[in-house]
């Protein structure tokens, strides 16, 4: 190696772009030779650890010929080189006379291993390494220092951190004109051998059907099309959109673009701020297009920073759920035969596009979990991570987590209904009828509910259930309350076990006043005016004060849960029998001497004080924001741990009415009035 000369190779693996790529600029700086590198990596082909679909193949190898075809209007050219990276360097770092390696960091476990091998290996053929962070707004490093060593764990307190932090660096000017040239005469670098190859060659047999075509000039022309109505974006709201427009999608779609990086997400950030800021009224974060890539950043971030992110088991993060290994089940889900239209006609734009418009994606992940076939989140993500063509390790778990209800989100009670939710923006059934023509005549009556179709209807649609297509696999209504009462469960157990690591030392004497001060604030939200905020963090407090004076101190200051391991989510589900204990403080402070009247006493004061919490949670849950997950106005703890509370409540008026109907206290009433309140939460949207 000559020490003056400087040869450079700039490893794309994401970052497949030229606009906004320091680490091309790096590569560039006073190169002799520079050689642009894409490693076909066989861990990247179908392996049992890790599938990829060809739809997402392809899109990778249209943005290889397209990063080709502009490093060549560059006088440049891309080197497609065959096999595993550890294997390939060292060849080339010799053959090349390689002074510098450059490439974008990627703080994937699998790029994260893969790159400490190769910076080992560069060491040592005496290689020196520059990587550069461009994949995400921030460096996510920086992000969880500024936050005291460990990562947000709500959008709430990321949004506020990154507030504190500041705009992220503008994009990186561009790469020059003239790109410095390869080494002649190179073999590893012979034209012959090192072109981008077809999905044919790399050994696909089926052909590749997603509508979305891969590259960087591809993701700029989507960003500017995106770009032409200002208003649209600036007014840009997540949960205001459309799941079921296909012939435009009611998004950007450039969520690929971004997986791949042939979109940078700087350029896509500093845009929006310039809409921003000649559209002062624009929307916010998390349901502004902002706060879309807040999102990614935020599960990034997280992401990164926890071990076993996409596993349940190991992850700190995740709550741990008994959930079936149900084989037949997942297979249906898969192959778009659940029975239920809406379902499967998302799954099948999964498998033809790669892409669902994010509440798509919601409903099948709420159907596959907690929903309906109780099979695990992590059996779902598997099968996104084939189709999708966005597929994004740490994007894919994190959400996938979240609509199971397993971490950041805890309404487990909010399940999708596959019949109504799609029915709300598409009553005609336009999406269903293109994903499943089998259905295409199906009148519009019974497009989301074949099965209800009488037989002539069906055969005038010429589609007989059961036979053109499945009928329901599961019983919708049955099956969601069963998985309610399971994610109870399964969140007591929880629970107990965050429980055992500590806590209060449990002594009556300890509940009294806290539960007293759980009936005190729940009265106080049942007589204060309903408003959004302040009902739900008081139901929140309420729940929380009646487990520790610490978790009520943090919902009081308005801190959210989830942030405290999820003490205060799982603090509302000791509300009931905080309220209970409460009752026989106040029954027995009142006078009351015998054990019966205490009894009767408890049983009343329990029974009204359930009602006025459960009536508190409910006009925080009714005030609140439709829950759209991530990318909508989710993130609303105080509502999360509301609803826990609302459920505990019940189930003290339950326990209050059953020793009530001994003395007539109008118990069955107040349930009844409870039970109407939870419907809309349990039967849907
Ligand atoms: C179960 C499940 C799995 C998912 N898996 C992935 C995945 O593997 N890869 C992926 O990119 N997105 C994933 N998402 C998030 C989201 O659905 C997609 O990012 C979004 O639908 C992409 O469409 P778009 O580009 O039109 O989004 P837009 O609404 O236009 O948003 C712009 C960009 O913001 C980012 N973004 C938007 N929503 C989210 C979100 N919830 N989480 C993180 N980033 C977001 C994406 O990069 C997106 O391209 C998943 C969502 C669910 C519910």
């Amino acid at each position: 190696m000559a020490a003056s000369r400087k040869n450079s190779i700039i490893w794309f693996r994401k970052g497949l772009r030229l606009h906004d790529n320091p680490a091309l600029l790096e590569a560039c700086k006073d190169a002799e030779n520079m050689y642009p590198v894409f490693v076909l990596d066989p861990f990247f082909l179908q392996q049992s650890s890790y599938k990829v679909s060809v739809n997402r193949y392809n899109f990778l190898l249209e943005s290889l010929r397209d990063l080709d075809a502009s490093l060549k209007a560059r006088g440049s050219r891309l080197l497609v080189l065959r096999g595993k990276p550890e294997e390939v360097f060292p060849r080339v770092f010799g053959e090349w006379d390689i002074t510098h390696l450059c490439f974008e960091l990627d703080t994937e476990p699998y790029a994260r291993t893969r790159d400490a091998r190769i910076q080992q290996l560069a060491e040592e053929a005496g290689v020196q390494v520059q990587t550069a962070i461009s994949h995400t707004l921030y460096d996510t490093e920086m992000l969880v220092a500024r936050n005291g060593g460990r990562p947000p764990l709500t959008m709430v307190s990321f949004c506020n951190l990154v507030s504190r932090v500041g705009d992220p660096l503008p994009p990186a000017p561009d790469p020059p004109a003239t790109l410095p040239s390869l080494g002649e005469g190179k073999p590893s670098a012979d034209t012959a051998t090192t072109g981008v190859p077809t999905w044919q060659e790399v050994g696909f047999k089926e052909a590749p059907t997603s509508i979305f075509k891969g590259g960087e000039t591809e993701a700029l022309r989507r960003l500017s099309a995106s770009f032409t109505d200002l208003k649209w974006v600036a007014d840009f709201k997540k949960p205001d959109t459309d799941p079921s427009a296909f012939e435009r999608p009611a998004t950007t779609v450039l969520s690929p673009y971004l997986k791949f990086g042939c979109l940078s997400a700087r350029l896509f950030h500093v845009r929006l701020l310039e809409v921003y800021r000649k559209h002062t009224g624009h929307s916010q974060p998390p349901v502004s297009l902002r706060g879309q890539l807040l999102w990614r950043e935020f599960f990034y971030t997280v992401g990164a920073h926890t071990p076993n992110f996409h596993r349940m088991e190991g992850n700190p993060l995740c709550k741990q759920i008994d959930w079936d290994a149900n084989e037949e089940h997942l297979a249906a889900w898969r192959e778009a035969r659940t029975g239920f239209p809406w379902i499967d006609a998302i799954m099948t734009q999964l498998r033809q596009w790669g892409w669902m418009h994010h509440l798509a994606r919601h409903s099948v992940a709420c159907f596959l979990t907690r929903g309906d076939l109780y099979v695990s989140w992590e059996r779902g993500m598997e099968v996104f991570e084939e189709y999708l063509i966005d597929q994004d390790h740490y994007l894919n778990a994190a959400n996938w987590m979240w609509l199971s209800a397993s971490a950041f989100f805890n309404q487990y009670f909010r399940v999708y209904s596959p019949i109504s939710f799609g029915k709300k923006y598409d009553p005609d059934g336009k999406f269903i009828r293109k994903f499943l023509p089998v259905l295409k005549d199906m009148p519009s009556k019974y497009i989301y509910e074949p099965w209800t179709a009488p037989p002539e209807v069906q055969r005038r649609a010429g589609c007989i259930i059961g036979r053109d297509y499945p009928a329901p696999i599961v019983d919708h209504p049955v099956v969601s309350k069963r998985n309610i009462a399971r994610m109870a469960a399964a969140y007591r157990a929880n629970k107990s076990a965050t429980d055992a690591d500590g806590g209060g030392d449990g002594s009556d004497d300890d509940v009294a006043p806290t539960s007293m001060a759980a009936a005190a604030a729940a009265s106080k939200a049942l007589r204060g005016r309903p408003s959004k905020k302040t009902s739900a963090s008081t139901a929140t407090a309420a729940a929380a004060a009646a487990a520790t004076p610490k978790a009520a101190n943090k919902a009081a200051a308005g801190g959210g849960g989830g942030a405290d391991g999820g003490k205060s989510g799982t603090a509302a589900v000791a509300a009931s029998s905080a309220i209970a204990a409460a009752s026989a403080f106040t029954a027995r402070r009142s006078g009351a001497r015998s054990k019966k009247d205490v009894e009767a006493a408890e049983t009343a004061a329990a029974a009204n004080l359930a009602l006025a919490a459960a009536t508190a949670a409910f006009r925080a849950i009714n005030n609140s924001e439709a829950d759209d997950g991530p990318g909508g106005a989710a993130d609303d703890k105080p509502t999360a741990a509301a609803e826990e509370a609302a459920a505990a409540a019940m189930n003290s008026t339950s326990k209050a009415r059953t020793a009530g109907s001994r003395g007539g206290s109008g118990g069955n009433k107040r349930q009844r009035t409870i039970q109407e309140a939870l419907k809309p939460m349990t039967s849907g949207e």
